[in-house]
């Protein structure tokens, strides 16, 4: 691996690349840490639909402040690839999930890239093993695994594949720090990362109850936001299960409900997602958002975890010197 040219605290330019949900959140938040972004995305469509996301997403970031000159301004919207990766001091792709799809443009990211500068892949669950397969240098590619949206949520979840340097994984974490992220890095690829991994297993449940009939989109969603959601915001579920031990804490905890784990609560297998399900899912939505349109819930969303982050003293750090 080439040492990256920049340290991780003098990055000011930062390349996105594939500006959808994620893409074009990424670029909000990079934007408003105080950096130069370039943005590339292949659609037609693709510099009006970001300028959009950009715009909708500011008046959140200005509450929760902004770095030293920080400024719409400062995105480029590139016409190549190789142009938005000239001069870039770190890549985040954000394209679609495709394995194939993945595999070819990391590896022409890595060509139009200048030696050494890391890049990122905002994959959900892609092992970089299986995506560095055909780049010229995959020893500067790792996962830099965001939540929605990312200039909100504080997480990223950094890993590298078998090919990955050690010092890329290092610069990257630290890096994003700089940038203002809550950073865990993984040393070992595990399917799903971490925070997927147990997401999924409740989205798989969910799905199960809504295809059976035992529960509605309303009363799953409602049974997190009334229920465990609150504690999580500021507690995770080890720690919050130590407390249903009471002083015994989680030790009390497992001789109590341990045994329970062994009930056929949950069903381990992914239903299968036909048409019934899909329909069931989106109805359900669409008569849990009551009216309110995906903008409206985007604001409200926003909203909402901006204040758990003031409420818990996470406001977000770091940006551009
Ligand atoms: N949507 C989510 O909640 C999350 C998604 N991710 C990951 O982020 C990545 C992007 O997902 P989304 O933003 O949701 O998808 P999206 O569909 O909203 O955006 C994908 C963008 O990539 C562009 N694109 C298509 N082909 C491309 C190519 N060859 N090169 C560059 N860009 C291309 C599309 O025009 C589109 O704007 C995926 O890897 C996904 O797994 C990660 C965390 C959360
Ligand atoms: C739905 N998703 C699997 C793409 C979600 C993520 O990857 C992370 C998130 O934002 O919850």
């Amino acid at each position: 691996m080439t040492t990256p040219p920049t340290e991780p605290t003098g990055v000011t330019k930062v390349t996105c690349v594939g500006a959808g949900v994620i893409g074009g959140g990424w670029v909000a938040h990079f934007l408003a840490r105080g950096y130069d972004v370039t943005a590339w995305d292949p659609a037609p469509d693709a510099r009006e639909k970001l300028r959009r996301l950009v715009d909708a997403a500011w008046p959140a970031l200005i509450q929760l402040g902004l770095a030293e000159g920080a400024s719409r301004d400062r995105l480029t919207i590139a016409g190549t690839l190789e142009e938005a990766c000239a001069e870039a001091q770190f890549v985040q792709e954000s394209a679609p999930e495709k394995l194939d799809l993945k595999r070819d443009l990391l590896a022409r990211l890595d060509a139009a890239t200048p030696p050494g500068v890391v890049i990122a892949s905002s994959t959900s669950g892609y092992p970089m093993t299986d995506m560095q397969t055909e780049a010229a240098d995959p020893s500067r590619l790792l996962v830099g695994h965001p939540f929605n949206p990312p200039y909100l949520i504080p997480l990223v979840e950094v890993v590298g594949g078998e090919r990955t340097a050690g010092e890329a994984v290092e610069w990257a974490s630290r890096f994003y720090e700089v940038a203002g992220k809550s950073v865990i890095t993984m040393d070992r690829e595990v399917p799903g990362f971490i925070a997927n991994r147990l997401q999924e297993a409740l989205w798989r449940e969910a799905l199960h109850m809504v295809a059976n009939g035992e529960a509605t989109v309303k009363e799953i969603d409602d049974s997190i936001t009334e229920g465990p959601g609150l504690r999580w915001a500021f507690m995770g579920p080890c720690l919050t299960f130590a407390l249903a031990g009471g002083e015994g804490g989680m030790g009390h905890m497992l001789d109590h409900f341990g045994p329970s784990l062994k009930s056929p609560w949950t069903r381990l297998e992914a239903p299968e997602l036909d048409a019934a399900l899909r329909d069931a899912m989106v109805d359900g939505c669409d008569e849990a958002a009551e009216g309110r349109t995906i903008a409206d819930l985007v604001a409200e969303r926003d909203q909402g975890v901006i204040d758990v982050l003031r409420a818990t003293g996470r406001l977000p750090k770091g940006g551009a010197e």
